[in-house]
């Protein structure tokens, strides 16, 4: 976790004179987009993705799938409707340079592809990538027939020198350092010889919802995919080789990025409608209806959306994020403007995420004059009367959204790099004035 000078920029986050009452479009889901563009890229014909995420995340995703060979372009949509890529499937070639950026979903998601292909693809990426997990990735794919030359870290940079298909079978990984592991054989699975049988072995796996939304994903598109919750053994998954779909797919808004404006309702008691919510989802982000309720707010879904109305009061909240540690951030913004203590668990694994948010929630809030303290698996957060200063972000977009929710509240916080929020969501500046009506 450093202080990155060359991103002195500072946004003075808005501070809200009232409570908040509008209407926000969020855009795409990132763990969606990247999802069906890995998938359709490895489909047997062409698909559409209406509505995709445009971020730095998905845009390094298009990027690296086109530099295999995949065809991307840009299309209206089959019915006129909307802005779409049209997905266009080929033989995947190397040699290609992948730049993975410091998206989880690129690094994880794209070894297994182009070991499917066939040449030398070299991956690259920001400083913090190389310190990444992704020796669940790089050990199971030597396992199922891989060749990769890596540094011996278990970590980026690496070449994966495709030999245009790959046995597959049966492999064993620790995942509780991410479940983009699990989740990125399984994308690649149905494409192996023999399919893959990914067993989990270590301590508790995060991110359950994001391990389901890969098997929805992929039976949509015909995949067989045998899991632990369709009477399989526990941590054990199975993809059965097959071709797959090209599919017509409306990408769900990104409910992670609606977190900061629902929080805008719940800190300032007023109300935000999120157009597009959808009823049914593996995304963890709806599990923000439960969470935020609990800490003070109420929510309805209409055929408007989800309006989410803040009571003008923040409790505190003891809560194991395990399976949404994504939220994690957001989460620990409200908590610090609550009126009683929170406890957030379950999240030991965050230290590894765009950095360590764990280190780096607890040193910038406290920079405010709050009092948070890091505990072995999450934080211990004292809500205290907080003053203006520095937020500083640490190229996390999370945190810059953090700090924009606290700035609310607190007058004078400055966010530093705010443009760091271009990894999932471009917009956010202009649609965080644009919610506050200025
Ligand atoms: O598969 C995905 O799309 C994601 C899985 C999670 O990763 P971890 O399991 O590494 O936390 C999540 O935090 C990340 O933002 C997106
Ligand atoms: C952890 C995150 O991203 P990534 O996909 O890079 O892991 C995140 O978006 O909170």
């Amino acid at each position: 976790m450093t202080v990155n000078p060359a991103h002195d920029t500072l946004w003075p986050a808005p501070h809200a004179s009232g409570a908040v009452a509008a209407t926000v479009h969020v855009p795409g889901s990132k763990s969606v987009t990247n999802r069906a563009l890995v998938l359709a890229a490895l489909a047997a014909e062409p698909g559409w993705l209406r509505r995709p995420l445009r971020s730095r995340d998905t845009l390094l995703m298009a990027g690296a799938l086109r530099a295999l060979g995949v065809g991307i372009e840009e299309g209206v949509g089959p019915d006129g409707s909307g802005e779409a890529w049209r997905i266009i499937p080929s033989g995947l070639h190397g040699p290609a340079t992948v730049d993975v950026g410091n998206a989880g979903t690129v690094m994880r998601f794209l070894p297994p592809v182009a070991a499917l292909a066939d040449g030398a693809i070299r991956f690259d990426g920001d400083p913090r990538s190389y310190e990444r997990p992704l020796h669940g990735v790089i050990d199971a794919l030597r396992v199922l027939g891989a060749r990769i030359d890596d540094d011996g870290r278990g970590a980026l940079p690496l070449t994966v020198h495709g030999g245009g298909a790959l046995d597959g079978g049966p492999v064993e990984i620790d995942a509780s350092s991410s479940s983009q592991f699990v989740s990125a054989l399984l994308l690649s699975g149905p494409r192996f010889n023999q399919g893959v049988e990914v067993r989990h072995t270590g301590s508790a796996l995060p991110s359950m919802p994001h391990i389901r939304m890969t098997v929805d994903m992929l039976r949509a598109v015909g995949a067989q995919v045998d899991t632990p919750e369709s009477g399989g053994e526990p941590n054990v998954w199975r993809v059965t080789p097959g071709a797959l779909l090209g599919r017509d797919l409306t990408v769900e808004p990104d409910l992670s990025n609606a977190q900061p404006f629902l929080a805008a309702a719940l800190v300032t008691g007023g109300r935000v409608t999120i157009p597009d919510w959808p009823a049914h989802t593996t995304q963890p982000g709806d599990k923000l209806r439960e969470i935020f309720t609990e800490m003070g707010g109420s929510c309805e879904l209409t055929p408007q959306g989800l309006v989410f109305t803040g009571s003008g009061s923040i409790h505190g909240i003891d809560v194991d994020l395990s399976e949404v540690g994504e939220l994690t951030p957001g989460i620990a913004a409200v908590a610090a403007l609550a009126d009683s203590p929170s406890t957030l668990r379950g999240v030991a694994h965050l230290r590894l995420h765009e950095t360590d948010r764990l280190a780096a929630l607890t040193k910038e809030i406290n920079g405010l004059g709050g009092d948070v303290t890091e505990t072995a698996d999450g934080l211990h957060i004292r809500p205290r009367r907080l003053h203006g200063g520095v937020f500083h972000t640490y190229d996390d977009h999370r945190m810059a959204t953090a700090g924009a929710v606290i700035g609310l509240a607190v007058e004078d916080v400055q966010i530093e790099n705010v443009a760091t929020t271009a990894k999932t969501l471009p917009d956010f500046p202009d649609l965080w004035t644009g919610m506050l009506g200025n």
